[in-house]
């Protein structure tokens, strides 16, 4: 390769470039320089290597294509170059080709030329190629000179370059040299060239670059400023908030202790006033409980009242009784006394007159002009014309009873009018019981004797008959079916109601109770006039429940006085006859006569009567149970004849009437929870 000093050092690639093409190929081609440097490295001198190497230099001239060897025609070529004819050449050509195969091999060449050199420097040496070397410098070097010669052995350089210059390689090789120095200095200058515009190009593109770098660097440095100037602003904004809040907190704090105060004070109120209201809630409890035993206590005093106004209605029918006696006796004297008369009477004129100055007796009143005595039905018929016979219960003793079917008065004597009256439910009937003492033993009184022995037993207390039976011959007096005794019930009643019986004139309402309290059955009762009672106590669920039941007279004239005996109910009985559609009929108007009076406060009882009687059946048993159960009612059908339901029907309004009562009790006690009235049918 050439230095860019210009001198050329070696090619020894050039040599391996036509590997394959030569008649020799690849070895033979390196041969020549491997040779030369074993040669170098063994026996040549530096001269001889200076020699070999531009033997080699001239060869690869010759050999422009690089193929590894010369053919004649590459020598033909050199004959523009070379000073020197074609045969000539042609002769150099054959010289130097030693096997004679038309090629010249590096070998051949370097080995020709050394011959040749060698061969000027030692003549003695000749060898094959003598001839072809004199021919060679007879031609070549003769017209040179001898003296030429002779200094080759001095200087084997000047030698050479006197040869090359001879064969006028040095010229051309020269001129290969400018060649190569001048491309490589072409090279040279295109690779600064290339170097600079590459150089210039990283730079650009590394201007480039770094100007993108900074651009992004600065993108982001803006963006970062933006951020920061975002949170700069943030955290003005929360200094503010943060300000703001302390502010708040500060006036917070201040309320807070304001609110904690207030609470405080509340507090104490709260517990003050919960004290207060424990303490009105205590005084409310006892107030209720001495409510609740005043309503106890009154309760048993009307009990009480009524059962004395009982002893004394017992008292006035054990009167009434002894009047009866007296006055039969009175009869059985007058009898006497008129047989007697009638005897004198056949005999004295004047003995007639005498006896009806007699007549003024302690009954005399009622006996009219012609000797009959006029019956209290009879002045009851005077003042209501009712078709039926009637009778007066507490409402008065009736004067008369009337036989059953005869229509005429009976034996029994005439009544102090003065006995009659009417009761109230409300008024205190025996002021005077109560003030004398009512808890005097009715042993005292000896006419109550009887009455106070009756004992009750089991659930109901019957009344048996009393001892002291009636004289009148017309049966039991009407007054004395309300005597049903509770006296010596085996311990006092707990609570009383009072019960109200209505319905249509001759449903069966007497008879009904007369069944309940006594257990029996009187057909053809007289009609109630006015208003009756009676007493008697039930066991309900182990409490002894008194029970006040007013009959009241069912007959049209009678419902103002009715009416009023509402007001005071606890609880009230409608009864209708089954075999009578009228009286089913009337219900709503006793219904609603009722709720007149007391609203829909009182539990009601509604019974048909008369089941026994099925045969005559006017009502169906479903027309009454709907009718209870529109208007909330307990409903049974009985019969005062059998006594079926009498008990039940009356029982069940008992246990409803107590259970509605302490559901009241319980429920005043509890404050702020108002008592509910209970539905009767449940
Ligand atoms: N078959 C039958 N007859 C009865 C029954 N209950 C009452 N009676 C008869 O019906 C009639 C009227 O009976 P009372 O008990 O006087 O009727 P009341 O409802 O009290 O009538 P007033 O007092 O006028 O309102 C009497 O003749 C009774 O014998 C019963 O259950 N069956
Ligand atoms: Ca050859
Ligand atoms: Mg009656």
């Amino acid at each position: 390769m050439a230095a860019p000093d210009g001198r050329v050092v070696s090619r020894p690639q050039r040599l391996g470039q036509g590997s394959g093409r030569g008649p020799k190929g690849r070895g033979a081609c390196l041969h020549p320089l491997d040779s030369l440097e074993q040669k170098e490295t063994q026996e040549q001198t530096p001269g001889q290597l200076d020699m070999l190497r531009k033997a080699q230099e001239f060869f690869q001239t010759c050999d422009a294509e690089g193929k590894g060897f010369i053919a004649r025609k590459d020598m033909q070529r050199l004959h523009k170059e070379l000073p020197l004819s074609l045969e000539e050449l042609e002769d150099v050509f054959d010289a130097l080709d030693a096997d004679g195969n038309g090629y010249l091999t590096p070998e051949e060449f370097t080995a020709g030329f050394s011959h040749f050199f060698f061969r000027q420097n030692n003549p003695s040496q000749e060898d094959a190629g003598e001839q072809v070397a004199q021919r060679h410098k007879e031609k070549v070097y003769q017209s040179r000179g001898n003296e030429d010669l002779g200094d080759m052995g001095e200087d084997e350089e000047a030698q050479f370059q006197m040869l090359m210059d001879r064969l006028g390689a040095q010229k051309v090789l020269e001129e290969k040299i400018a060649a190569y120095d001048e491309e490589i200095q072409h090279l040279y200058e295109e690779m600064e060239q290339q170097i600079k515009s590459e150089k210039e190009q990283f730079l650009l593109k590394d201007t480039e670059r770094f100007q993108a770098r900074s651009q992004e660097l600065e993108q982001k440095l803006l963006c970062k400023e933006q951020e920061l100037e975002q949170l700069t602003q943030k955290q003005k904004r929360l200094e503010g908030q943060c300000t703001a809040l302390h502010h708040d907190k500060h006036e917070t704090k201040a309320e807070n202790t304001k609110l904690k105060l207030t609470n405080q004070e509340l507090a104490r109120e709260l517990e003050r006033t919960s004290w207060e209201l424990q303490d009105a809630q205590q005084q409310l409890e006892s107030l209720q409980q001495e409510a609740c035993k005043l309503h106890q206590e009154k309760e048993m005093e009307v009990y009480r009242v009524t059962e004395s106004l009982q002893r004394e209605k017992a008292g006035l029918l054990k009167q009434l009784d002894f009047l009866r006696e007296r006055n039969k006796h009175l009869r059985d004297e007058r009898d006497i006394c008129f047989q007697k008369n009638k005897a004198a009477k056949a005999n004295t004129a004047a003995s007639r007159a005498s006896w009806k100055k007699r007549s003024g007796s302690v009954i005399g009143k009622y006996v009219d002009g012609r000797g009959i005595l006029r019956s209290q039905s009879e002045e009851e018929e005077e003042v209501f014309s009712i078709p039926r016979r009637s009778s007066l219960g507490l409402s008065g003793y009736p004067l008369t009873e009337e036989e059953p079917g005869t229509g005429e008065p009976g034996p029994g004597g005439p009544y102090p009018r003065p006995l009659r009256r009417i009761i109230s439910i409300e008024e205190d009937p025996l002021p005077q019981l109560l003030d004398g003492g009512f808890e005097q033993p009715l042993s005292k009184c000896p006419e109550e004797e009887e009455v106070s022995d009756q004992g009750a037993q089991g659930q109901i207390q019957e009344a048996p008959p009393l001892k002291l039976t009636p004289t009148s011959p017309r049966g039991q007096p009407v007054g004395k079916e309300a005597v049903c005794k509770e006296e010596s019930s085996p311990s006092a009643p707990d609570r009383l109601f009072k019960i109200v019986f209505v319905g249509n004139s001759a449903v069966g309402k007497t008879s009904f109770l007369r069944r309940f309290c006594e257990d029996r059955f009187s057909p053809g009762m007289a009609a109630t006039v006015g208003i009756d009672y009676r007493v008697k106590t039930v066991n309900v669920d182990d409490s002894q429940v008194a029970l006040q039941l007013w009959d009241t007279a069912g007959q049209e004239r009678y419902r103002c006085i009715t009416q009023q005996f509402f007001r005071k109910a606890d609880g009230v009985i409608v009864m209708y006859d089954l075999t009578d559609k009228q009286s089913f009929l009337s219900v709503r108007r006793w219904l609603s006569s009722v709720e007149e009076a007391v609203g829909d406060r009182v539990p009601v009882l509604l019974l048909g009567n008369k089941l026994d009687n099925e045969k005559e059946r006017e009502v169906p048993r479903g027309l009454g149970e709907q009718l209870a159960k529109d208007n909330n009612l307990i409903f049974y059908e009985c019969s005062a004849y059998s006594g079926h339901n009498t008990k039940e029907s009356l029982l069940h309004l008992a246990r409803f009437l107590k259970e509605q009562e302490d559901t009241v009790r319980e429920d005043t006690i509890q404050v702020g929870h108002p008592a509910k009235k209970k539905s009767c049918c449940g």
